[in-house]
């Protein structure tokens, strides 16, 4: 069945707008999984303008589920994340100045960067998951790397108009994807951008394990309440995966 990875991002982003106590994510954490995210998904950026240290490390010991940490590959995330021991990290490429996360890692241009971080969480006993853009030769390299999983960066399927040639033909690149992932033996999940309205054109995709979405759920809790916005975006993908 695929699952819902809850991104609580962007309820740190709300607290951290005036630095207040509230919204507590780790309140959301623990709702979430209620809710029945399968998985919290949370981004320690390096210039911690969301998620903060402290966020990652109390989270930690509440969840049932499990945690999957973004971050980039710095020594001093390698470090954190050794610390922390979520059960999956996944490893994404960051710009200080971005608004969002644009691209995906460059497994290939930054090849043995990339696996020596894979190399180090995995021998802390942390799954591994590159970020990466649906490219075969970014596949490719995520799999010599040593990584068991690849998560596919759905931004530019995010951002063509709904029924649009650019939309459809950036659906067909996902598809492609995972369907070269799943047969060289990968786990391939995907994500970024994801929302009520194009959501089922992703979680119909043979083959894909699990979708990670965090703003759009953020962006329906203020009208629908935390709860239902997590139900709904799980019926919605469940009905797609049922269907495709
Ligand atoms: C890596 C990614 O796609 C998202 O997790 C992202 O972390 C959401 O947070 P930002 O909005 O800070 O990019
Ligand atoms: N890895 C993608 C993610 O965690 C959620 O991204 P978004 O839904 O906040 O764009």
């Amino acid at each position: 069945m695929i699952e819902l990875g809850v991104n609580i991002d962007h309820v740190a982003t709300l607290r951290q707008q005036r630095h207040t106590a509230y919204p507590d994510p780790i309140e959301a954490a623990v709702r979430a999984e209620q809710a029945g995210a399968d998985l919290i998904t949370l981004h320690l950026r390096e210039d911690r303008r969301h998620i903060q240290d402290a966020d990652v490390f109390a989270i930690r010991p509440r969840l049932l589920t499990r945690m999957n940490l973004e971050c980039a590959i710095t020594p001093e995330m390698l470090d954190i994340a050794c610390r922390v021991l979520p059960q999956d990290v996944c490893l994404v490429p960051e710009k200080r100045a971005e608004l969002t996360t644009e691209g995906g890692l460059d497994v290939r241009g930054h090849f043995s960067q990339v696996q020596a971080a894979v190399g180090q969480l995995a021998d802390a006993g942390i799954r591994v998951s590159l970020f990466i853009d649906p490219d075969a030769e970014q596949i490719a390299a995520a799999r010599e790397s040593g990584a068991p999983i690849i998560e596919i960066h759905t931004g530019a399927f995010a951002e063509a108009a709904e029924g649009s040639v650019e939309q459809n033909s950036e659906l067909e690149r996902i598809r492609a994807a995972i369907a070269t992932g799943v047969s060289q033996g990968l786990r391939v999940n995907a994500g970024h951008g994801l929302h009520y309205g194009n959501v089922h054109h992703v979680a119909a995709l043979p083959g894909v394990s699990e979708l990670n979405i965090g703003h759009a759920i953020v962006a329906r809790a203020v009208f629908d309440g935390w709860e239902k916005a997590i139900r709904d975006m799980k019926a919605l993908m469940i009905r797609a995966a049922q269907s495709g």
